[in-house]
């Protein structure tokens, strides 16, 4: 289908713990379109995390097909499903993920360097401009506030132009305020940029910046903000 970046079609995982069983995703479909910023919401424990996890290829579904850009991710080996995912996919996560020992900048042209990549430095100062960190460049970590460390993490996983961008719980350590912060630069990177971007959160204000917000029920995916 036209503009379609992501078809996870009949993803199905269950758990087992001891001699309990725990269905976490019951035979969902779900599509994403190119561009556009989407929020998975749900109380604890329905799945969120779960369905991000197979569909950002961190984790194998017991039943059912993913694709990206068309492409059958778990058919992949797994040589070829490292590269996919680091020409293709973005992570941002909770604890900001960066390189106490690295700059901002060091973080950031990283996966360049993990392909023999030089790092398009011009197009990183933009874009360091654009999240309004351009001061944070050769800071260490432990020198920037969590939100700026998150925006550095944010422009990390922009700079390689993956096609798909996941993050869980990206806001989950921040205060109000820098919260907000990353999610206009989250949407701001979905609009300029034209990535597609996916994002659990518990947070309803937080999903409220994403174009479209789907409700884990149990297991099952649903359309929109049913909770
Ligand atoms: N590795 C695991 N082993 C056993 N059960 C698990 C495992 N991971 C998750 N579960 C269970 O699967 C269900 C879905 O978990 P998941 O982490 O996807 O939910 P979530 O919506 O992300 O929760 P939260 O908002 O609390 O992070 C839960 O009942 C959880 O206890």
């Amino acid at each position: 289908m036209e503009n379609i970046i992501l078809n996870a079609a009949g993803i199905s995982k269950t758990y087992h713990a001891g001699s309990v069983d725990v269905e976490a995703l019951k035979k969902s479909d779900v599509l994403f379109k190119k561009g556009e910023f989407t929020a998975i919401v749900g109380k604890s424990g329905s799945g969120k995390s779960t369905l991000l996890r197979i569909i950002g290829t961190m984790d194998r579904p017991d039943e059912g097909t993913v694709e990206i850009e068309g492409m059958n991710v778990f058919e992949m080996k797994d040589k070829q499903l490292s590269k996919f995912r680091r020409e293709k996919i973005g992570f941002i996560y909770q604890d900001y993920s960066l390189f106490p020992e690295f700059t901002a900048y060091e973080n950031i042209v990283v996966p360049f360097a993990l392909d023999n990549k030089n790092a398009p430095e011009e197009e990183i100062d933009g874009i360091l401009e654009s999240l309004g960190i351009s001061h944070c460049k050769g800071k260490y970590p432990s020198q920037m506030s969590g939100g700026e460390q998150q925006r550095v993490a944010i422009a990390r996983a922009i700079a390689t132009h993956p096609a798909v961008i996941f993050a869980d719980e990206p806001t989950g350590n921040l205060d109000a305020e820098s919260a907000k912060i990353v999610a206009d630069m989250l949407s701001m990177a979905s609009k300029k940029y034209n990535q597609t971007i996916i994002m659990v959160t518990h947070d309803m204000q937080m999903a409220d910046h994403a174009d479209r917000v789907l409700t884990i029920v149990d297991g099952n995916v649903k359309e929109g903000k049913l909770y």
